[in-house]
């Protein structure tokens, strides 16, 4: 039976800590680290990780503004906001939710954000830093840098010698978990729709990481013996069973049936997602601190 990662409890650990960060910062240098959340639009599910998030920001000590803007904002006014926050010497860190709406060009707005407030890792000068192994000055991506801190608690900071495959090349998720298992030292294959017998390709990994956003799409008998397995998926499924109209979440791994395979499994809810926000705070931090020049913690 597979030990289960609990990436709450680690996530609790992380914010903990983060607060202490945020209250040497303050003691020493009068700083406040302070985060902006943009949102355009209603989505139900980013309106919950949005308030989670600024709910997490408050408690870390954080000073947290939230920008609710209507599904119908044009990109001028996005950008303008934008622009806003990136000359406001309160905010440290901006994370504009994604997706967004249509009309509007993700790509240009992810690249307006100043990469020293980039606290989600999105921009191209952080992205370029991640693969190039400029670690210490780059923001690294909030799911894989939570994704990678579990992984090194069930292997160890160095994975020389071990196979990891990601399934998934978003460039949120699997290119630069990816990047972060290559840096450990871990051989790694990325897998994705067009892969021929995925099946046996995540028979041989050591480490599997699903990012593919299909409700138990991995199957147990897809788990080497022994394997550590990271679900970043969070699927809400119809659960008839708690009731008429009612859903729940799953992962993208076949929960019970990889624990029969697994060495290590992380579960979903409970598990990356927790993480991903936890690692969003100390991005935040990390980027008060550098502004202030003051080291920053790691994780
Ligand atoms: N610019 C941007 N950055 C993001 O980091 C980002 C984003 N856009 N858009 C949406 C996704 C999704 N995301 C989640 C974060 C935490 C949980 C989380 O804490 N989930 C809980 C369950 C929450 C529930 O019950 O719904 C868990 O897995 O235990 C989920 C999803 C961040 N995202």
């Amino acid at each position: 039976m597979a030990e289960r990662i609990e990436g709450r409890k680690v996530a609790d650990e992380i914010v903990a800590a983060v607060k202490g960060g945020a209250e040497g910062l303050r003691g020493r240098t009068g700083v406040v680290p302070g985060i902006a959340v943009v949102i355009v639009g209603t989505d139900p599910a980013s309106q919950v990780y949005v308030a989670s998030k600024s709910r997490k920001a408050k408690e870390c000590g954080f000073h947290s503004l939230q920008h609710e803007l209507a599904e119908e904002t044009d990109e001028a006014t996005l950008l303008a906001l934008i622009a806003d926050l990136n000359a406001d010497p309160a905010i440290h860190g901006i994370l504009v939710q994604l997706p967004l709406p249509a009309h509007i060009d993700a790509g240009r707005v992810i690249q307006s954000i100043d990469p020293d407030k980039d606290v989600d890792g999105f921009h191209f000068i952080n992205v370029g830093k991640l693969s190039t192994g400029e670690t210490d000055s780059a923001f690294v991506p909030c799911t894989p840098a939570g994704s990678m801190i579990l992984t090194e608690r069930a292997r160890g900071r160095d994975l020389s010698g071990l196979t990891a495959v990601v399934i998934g090349r978003s460039n949120i998720v699997g290119k630069p978990m990816a990047n972060l298992l290559l840096a450990a030292n871990a051989t790694v294959t990325i897998a994705h729709s067009r892969t021929r017998d995925l099946a046996a390709l995540c028979r041989t990994a050591d480490i599997l990481v699903a990012a593919v956003g299909r409700p138990r799409m991995v199957k147990g008998d897809w788990i080497k013996p022994g394997a550590t397995v990271i679900d970043v998926g969070i699927n809400r499924i119809p659960a008839p069973e708690k009731g008429d109209g009612k859903s729940r979440l799953v992962g993208d791994v076949d929960f019970e049936a990889a624990c029969e395979n697994a060495g290590a499994i992380t579960p979903v809810p409970g598990g990356i997602g927790p993480m991903t926000i936890a690692m969003l705070m100390a991005n935040t931090l990390a980027a008060a601190c550098r502004r202030a020049g003051v080291a920053a913690p790691s994780f």
